[in-house]
Order: structure tokens, then C-alpha cells, then sequence
């Protein structure tokens, strides 16, 4: 099946190195599937991990010349990326649809989020400010600067295809680093396309560099290496231990956004129609494959029912479907196993007490009809595993101490959510949440200029905001006698 595009040279199908389209030397593939119906739709190179030591050769060549730009050289060639990228939104919708299965609507949403990565960090770029500090003698001058670290690694997930490769290139770039990317094997050609798009921007040969081929090789020739001053990591808090662990010999600097476990949280007082309303975004967005997706959600006895019996209504009214037939608001599920942890965690919370109040089914191929559970309690595997998918396990509640001990009892910190009209209350249950990132009144947060991180084991570091470019830039301190 080939893509409907209306620039066809967009789909690209082999690495981009040192700026060149490169194949693996043996010709091995990699099939890219489309979850809607299995088809292929494209190939990608398995890139062999003995190829890695000239990417980063290539790399390093290449940044310290892109260091050596101006700042504001740099902020515009990231700024010409963002525009092509914008130009191109349809097209980078349809490839991210057909290889990940997000309905084309979320697609263009989140070329418009990826893009404003690249957008805000081209303005950063301009403003890595340094120090002078009063030094404690006369004969001395004190400078701090900040510089890039260098040569940087990311391995990216397949939930976002694009953003999650620009919330860690763009601040890359714009502090003069340069960064090998190695997107997930399910979802390279949006990822290909954003680098042909960042070749036809400017951005120098070597500089940004996106490889294809087996993740556990290519992770592992990538953090051994002494070169690769840093790696970024999206992904599950297993394989995010085990990469921090692997970039310890080297001393790397490490960022991770790992794992969640969302607690959504409606309080008696809320707003029933606002809660609902943001139940059905943190819940279903992407059919629930993201990491900040209300995986638990807690809801006040005196309100419960009410808010079943609408959050139930708009469930059961959602389409599942093709994603790039319009009106779809489901797409297919990435992957089989996907479909077996949703229904592991329904049989598992049925089994000790639960409801299934709606939906729960598979529907042929990768397709699940979006299910409600109540009647959950903290004894069933939904509430500790994070589903991953359109399911919402509904917990009744009693007191405001109580379900802050349950929302925050779990290993992970990434994002909690609570709707409530009370001001004191509002004030108490932010600040009680143990969260990097926190909705009140509402159940989408993620943005550009926000900081985007977990605590615990959700993660290291911040992406976005006025704070993503730290993780890109070293200090360095300079300490000079005037004489
Ligand atoms: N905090 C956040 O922003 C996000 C967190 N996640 C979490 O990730 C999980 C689901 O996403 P999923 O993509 O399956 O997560 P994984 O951790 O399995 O994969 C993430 C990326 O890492 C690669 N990878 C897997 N194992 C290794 C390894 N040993 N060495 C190097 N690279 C490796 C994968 O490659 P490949 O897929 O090709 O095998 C993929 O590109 C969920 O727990 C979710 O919460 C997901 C997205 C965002
Ligand atoms: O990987 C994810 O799940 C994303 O970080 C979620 S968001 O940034 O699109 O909210």
C-alpha cells in the first residue's frame, strides 16, 4: 500500500547519515506496518550496530562546526524547519496515521505540537545567557557561559512519532549539540520524514541523523560510546532503568520520560460536565496509548453515579474505526499484546468484584471497543500497571485524605489530575500530589512551554519549556586574574 501524499518524496525509507539517504549494507529490512489493517507499508534498513561508530564519528565532526554558528544562524535554519513542517502537516499526518493508527484529526494535532518544539526552543536558542559573579578578590574576573554538551543519542516510542523526537532535537540543536535519533521500529517514516524536512531546512549534514534497525544493538553502541555525551529517552520505566544503567560507565547525562500511572480525581464539588469532559481526553486520547492518560480514575460517592451514567453515554458514542476515515475517534491498537493487557486488566479487576459497565471487546484485527470498568479497588492489577489503552477503571471514594493516599500510593510521578471548585482544596491536593506535572480542572496539560517530566520512577528531567534546554547545555565556570 502506498501513502496518499501530495509530496511523495516525503516518504523516505532509508537512515539519514552525515546527510545521505543510506541503506544497511546487507540490504536487511525492516517491514513497517499499518495497524488498521496489517498491511505493509514501507520498509526501513536494519541498520547493523557495527554501523553506529561512524554515525557518531559523523556526529561529532559535525557539531563542533554547528557549535561554532552564531546563535541566531541556528535559530533560524530550526525556524525554516518549523515552517516546512507546518507546510507539510497534512502529509506528516497521513504517513503518522498510517504506520501508528491515531485518528487523522490527532495526527494533525500533533504535528502542531511536535512543530511547537522546534518553534519555541529556535527563540531559545538566543537566550542561553551566562553569569559574571562578584569576585571575592580584586585581581579576579568570574564568567560563567553555557555551552552544548555535545554529541547526543535519542531512542523515541512509537505513541508520538514526531514530538517525541522534536521535545528532544529542537532544544538540542539550539544549544549546538547534534543528535542521532533511533525512532521505534512500528513508526520510523514519520521520523524520516522530519529529517528530510530538516535537510531541505538547512540543517547542516551530520547534524541531525536518524537511524533504523534493532533497538537493543543500537542502544547498546550508543550509550557505550565515550562520544555520546547524552541520551534522551521516551519509553517504558523498564527499559529506561536499564539505559540509565548502561550510560553509567560513561558518565552520560540522561533524560528520561518514563512511565505513568495518572490518577483523575472529581471531587463532589467539581463541575460534572467539565470533569466528564476531561475524563474522556486524558482517558481516550490516542485510544489511551500515552504515558499521562488517566489510568485511575477516583470519583467522590456523592457524585459517582452521575458521573458514570455520562462519562457511560459518551464512551458508547465514540467510533472506532480506520484512522483515516474521518469522524474516527479510536484508532486500531499498536500491537497485539496491547489488546491482551487490556483485557488482562478487565479480567483480572471482574474477577475480584469489578463491573464491566461497557464496552471491553475486541472487534476484529487491532480494533477494541473502549471499555468502563467500576467498582475497581487498589487489590486489582489495573490499579497498580498502567493499561495503556481506552480502558477507565472507576474507583468510588470517601474523603479527601483518603484518595490522596491512594492516588499517590505507586512507583511512578508523571501526571495526576482533580477537578474540583473548592479554592482551599485546590490548594491542599496540588500541592499533596507526588506528580511532576499536575491538571486542575482539566485533563490536557501538554504543551511547549511548559516543563514535561515525572518524579519518581516516571523519569529524569524536564522537556519543553524555558527548562528543556538545560538538559542540552553545560556550565562552564571561568575564573581569571586581571593582575
Ligand atoms: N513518559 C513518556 O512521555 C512516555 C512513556 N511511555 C511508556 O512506554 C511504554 C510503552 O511504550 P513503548 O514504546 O512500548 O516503550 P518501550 O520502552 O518498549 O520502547 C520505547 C523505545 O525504546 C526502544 N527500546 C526498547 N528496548 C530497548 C533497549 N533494550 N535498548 C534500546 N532501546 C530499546 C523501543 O524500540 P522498539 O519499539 O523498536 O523495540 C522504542 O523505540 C509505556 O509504559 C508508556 O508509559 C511511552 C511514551 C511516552
Ligand atoms: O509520550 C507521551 O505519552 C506524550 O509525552 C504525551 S503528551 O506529551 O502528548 O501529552
Amino acid at each position: 500500500m502506498s501513502i496518499d501524499l501530495t509530496d511523495p518524496t516525503l516518504l523516505k525509507t532509508a537512515c539519514l547519515i552525515d546527510g545521505s539517504w543510506v541503506n544497511a549494507p546487507s540490504g536487511a529490512v525492516i517491514d513497517v506496518t499499518n495497524p488498521a489493517d496489517g498491511s505493509v507499508v514501507a520498509t526501513v534498513p536494519a541498520l547493523p550496530a557495527d554501523e553506529i561508530p561512524a554515525v557518531i564519528e559523523a556526529s561529532a565532526r559535525a557539531q563542533r562546526a554547528w557549535a561554532t554558528r552564531p546563535a541566531k544562524e541556528r535559530s533560524a535554519i530550526l525556524r525554516r524547519w518549523f515552517d516546512l513542517i507546518v507546510a507539510n502537516t497534512d502529509d506528516l499526518a497521513r504517513i503518522m496515521t498510517t504506520e501508528q493508527g491515531k485518528p487523522l484529526a490527532e495526527a494533525k494535532g500533533e504535528i502542531g505540537y511536535a512543530a511547537s518544539f522546534i518553534e519555541w526552543f529556535a527563540e531559545e536558542a538566543k537566550r542561553l545567557y551566562g553569569e559574571t559573579i562578584p569576585a571575592p578578590r580584586a585581581d579576579q574576573r568570574l564568567t560563567v557561559i553555557r555551552q552544548p554538551v555535545g554529541v547526543t543519542a535519542a531512542i523515541t516510542p512509537w505513541n508520538f512519532p514526531a514530538a517525541m523526537i522534536t521535545r528532544k532535537a529542537a532544544p538540542a540543536l539550539a544549544a549546538g549539540c547534534s543528535m542521532i535519533v533511533r525512532p521505534a521500529d512500528l513508526t520510523p517514516l514519520t521520523a524520516l520524514a522530519l529529517g528530510e524536512l530538516a535537510v531541505r531546512a538547512g540543517i547542516p549534514a551530520g547534524v541531525l541523523q536518524i537511524v533504523t534497525g534493532p533497538a537493543r544493538e543500537i542502544g547498546k553502541a550508543l550509550t557505550d560510546s565515550e562520544v555520546v555525551r547524552k541520551l534522551s529517552f521516551t519509553g517504558s520505566t523498564e527499559v529506561g532503568r536499564q539505559l540509565m544503567a548502561q550510560c553509567a560507565p560513561t558518565i552520560k547525562k540522561v533524560s528520561l520520560e518514563l512511565g505513568g500511572n495518572a490518577p483523575f480525581i472529581v471531587f463532589d464539588d467539581a463541575d460534572l460536565d467539565a470533569a466528564v469532559d476531561g475524563a474522556m481526553a486524558s482517558k481516550y486520547r490516542n485510544a489511551g496509548q500515552t504515558c499521562v492518560c488517566a489510568n485511575r480514575i477516583y470519583v467522590q460517592r456523592g457524585i459517582h453515579d452521575a458521573f458514570v451514567e455520562r462519562l457511560t453515554a459518551k464512551v458508547r458514542a465514540l467510533k472506532v474505526g480506520n484512522g483515516l476515515e474521518a469522524g474516527t475517534d479510536i484508532g486500531p491498537m499498536i500491537e497485539p499484546k496491547a489488546l491482551d493487557k487490556i483485557e488482562s486488566h478487565i479480567k483480572d479487576a471482574v474477577s475480584k468484584g469489578a463491573t464491566l459497565v461497557e464496552g471491553g471487546d475486541r472487534l476484529g484485527g487491532l480494533f477494541f471497543r473502549p471499555a468502563i470498568v467500576t467498582g475497581v479497588t487498589a487489590e486489582m492489577v489495573v490499579a497498580r500497571d498502567e493499561t495503556f489503552g481506552p480502558l477507565a477503571p472507576i474507583f468510588a471514594f470517601d474523603t479527601e485524605e483518603e484518595v490522596v493516599a491512594q492516588a499517590n500510593d505507586t512507583i511512578f510521578g508523571l501526571a495526576a489530575y482533580f477537578f474540583t471548585r473548592d479554592y482551599g482544596r485546590a490548594i491542599r491536593v496540588g500541592e499533596a500530589l507526588e506528580y511532576g506535572m499536575v491538571g486542575h480542572n482539566t485533563g490536557l496539560i501538554s504543551n511547549e512551554v511548559a516543563p514535561f517530566g515525572g518524579v519518581k520512577q516516571s523519569g529524569l528531567g524536564r522537556e519543553g519549556s524555558r527548562h528543556g534546554i538545560d538538559e542540552y547545555t553545560e556550565l562552564k565556570y571561568i575564573c581569571s586574574m586581571v593582575g
